[in-house]
């Protein structure tokens, strides 16, 4: 159910926390009757706990505060900076009980198409995505920057 959705075009929108809670809800709508609502309970991996619940609105407006910088960036290299910052503090956030991995990617591809570049899925090996999310929880950015710049490729 949930590779079938994620094969369907992504709702549209304009890249806020409202447009990304409908992304989630498209890809498990089939799954979760939660889908796209976020989450009440705490929760953690590998020792990190994300954003308590009860922090989560706030916490998840002040990371998509940078969509508009991440879309304004001059170029690929700041792009993949930009972007790196908005998902660790996505990913810190983990606003859904589940489904936050493949969300986070599904709009990473999202974001990259809006200002026209590519999404390179063979780059996309699940060991790298997990240890740059790790690293980025603890504010090192750089494996989580080098994987987009790596992903996102220039169309033609
Ligand atoms: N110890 C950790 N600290 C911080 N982030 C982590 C940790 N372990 C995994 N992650 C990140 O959490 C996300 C996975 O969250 P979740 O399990 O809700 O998503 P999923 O889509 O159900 O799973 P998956 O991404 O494995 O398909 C991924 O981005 C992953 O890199």
């Amino acid at each position: 159910m949930y590779l079938s959705r994620a094969e369907e075009p992504l709702p549209t929108g304009d890249l806020g926390y409202e447009h990304y809670r409908r992304i989630h809800h498209h890809l498990f709508q089939d799954v979760y009757d939660w889908a796209g609502q976020r989450r009440s309970v705490r929760i953690g991996k590998g020792g990190n706990w994300f954003c308590y619940p009860e922090h989560l609105s706030r916490e998840m407006h002040r990371a998509f505060s940078l969509v508009d910088p991440v879309l304004t960036s001059a170029t690929a290299q700041n792009f993949a900076e930009r972007a790196a910052i908005l998902l660790a503090g996505i990913n810190a956030g983990h606003p859904f009980r589940e489904g936050n991995g493949r969300t986070q990617l599904a709009y990473l591809a999202l974001l990259a198409a809006t200002i026209g570049y590519g999404f390179n899925q063979d780059m996309l090996d699940p060991d790298r995505v997990i240890s740059a999310m790790i690293a980025s929880f603890s504010g090192e950015l750089l494996p989580l920057t080098q994987l987009i710049s790596d992903l996102i490729r220039n169309p033609g």
